[in-house]
């Protein structure tokens, strides 16, 4: 796998007529970054991430991998397919087979692979997703974070060069949530450039290199620190401001932090307290 960059254009998308989702929302995902894509409960995350992977056609707008335009061919997509995963919130809309391993099977099967390189495929996705004792499992005895992570393994079978997640780490416990991080950095050391949304914005701001907030039915890009501390933003995005930059903004002012220390979680503004605060 090679990581891609995944541009979408002036995306227009409408469920009913006359109303629009997406209006004119681009995004650019650079090949190899983290990108967290934000928004308020139906500001359009689901819907942008489907016309990314081809599953919805916008009314107007582009997608691209690498400069190859998407077209919503049998052939275009199929290809599409081969580049692009989706992965969605809920691991039932994804899992359908009585067991783990015929789960994950299912798309390199699709493409025709022999069958020796379809287990070679299942077995290098279980692992890389932490979950390989689970291959013989029946799916419907799965928890409901085993079967998040076997949707994922499912998608990553397909050895996608970006993979679109949609709030992978919902519902997980913390130490879950910690997991499937460590997964998506193997997943990443393997050239699958990975896309999550999430309602998250501490997660955003500590895990991210890019941050994506959809909001007035566009998308606003740029850097986590800037974005996530734009309250005209937040607020018109229904989002908080991380605590990290918060607590971190305080401190500067107090003269607790230099002045260019951003500090992104609890271990990295511990570490930049000056020894007089904490010695
Ligand atoms: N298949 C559909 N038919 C009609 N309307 C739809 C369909 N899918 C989504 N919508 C509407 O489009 C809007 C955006 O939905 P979408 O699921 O993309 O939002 P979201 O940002 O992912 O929300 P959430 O954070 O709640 O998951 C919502 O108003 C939703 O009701």
């Amino acid at each position: 796998m090679t990581h891609r960059t995944l541009v979408a254009e002036a995306l227009v998308v409408g469920y009913a007529r006359g109303q629009r989702v997406l209006d004119g929302a681009s995004l650019t995902v650079p090949a190899g970054r983290r990108l967290a894509l934000l928004g308020a409960n139906g500001s359009g995350k689901t819907t942008l991430l489907r016309c990314l992977s081809g599953a919805l056609e916008p009314v107007a707008g582009t997608v691209a991998v690498d400069g190859v335009r998407l077209r919503h061919t049998r052939a275009g997509l199929r290809a599409h397919r081969q580049e692009v995963q989706l992965v969605l919130q809920d691991p039932d809309d994804q899992l359908f087979s009585a067991s783990v391993a015929q789960d994950v099977s299912f798309g390199p099967l699709n493409l025709g692979l022999p069958e020796d390189a379809v287990r070679e495929r299942v077995a290098e996705a279980l692992g890389l997703l932490g979950v390989a004792g689970l291959a013989a499992r029946p799916t419907h005895q799965l928890s409901y974070g085993e079967r998040k992570r076997v949707a994922i393994a499912g998608a990553v079978a397909m050895r996608p060069c970006v993979l679109l997640l949609d709030e992978p780490t919902a519902g997980l416990d913390p130490s879950a949530v910690t997991e499937a991080l460590a997964a998506l950095e193997r997943l990443r050391a393997s050239g699958s450039t990975v896309v999550m949304s999430t309602h998250d914005v501490d997660l955003a701001l500590r895990w991210a290199d890019d941050v994506a907030v959809v909001v007035d039915r566009a998308v606003v890009q740029g850097c986590p620190a800037d974005v996530l501390s734009d309250d005209d933003l937040l607020a018109r995005a229904r989002l908080d401001r991380p605590w990290a930059l918060t607590v971190g903004a305080r401190l500067r002012a107090l003269g607790l932090l230099p002045d260019g220390a951003l500090p992104r979680d609890a271990g990295e503004l511990l570490a930049a307290l000056p020894e007089r605060v904490l010695p």
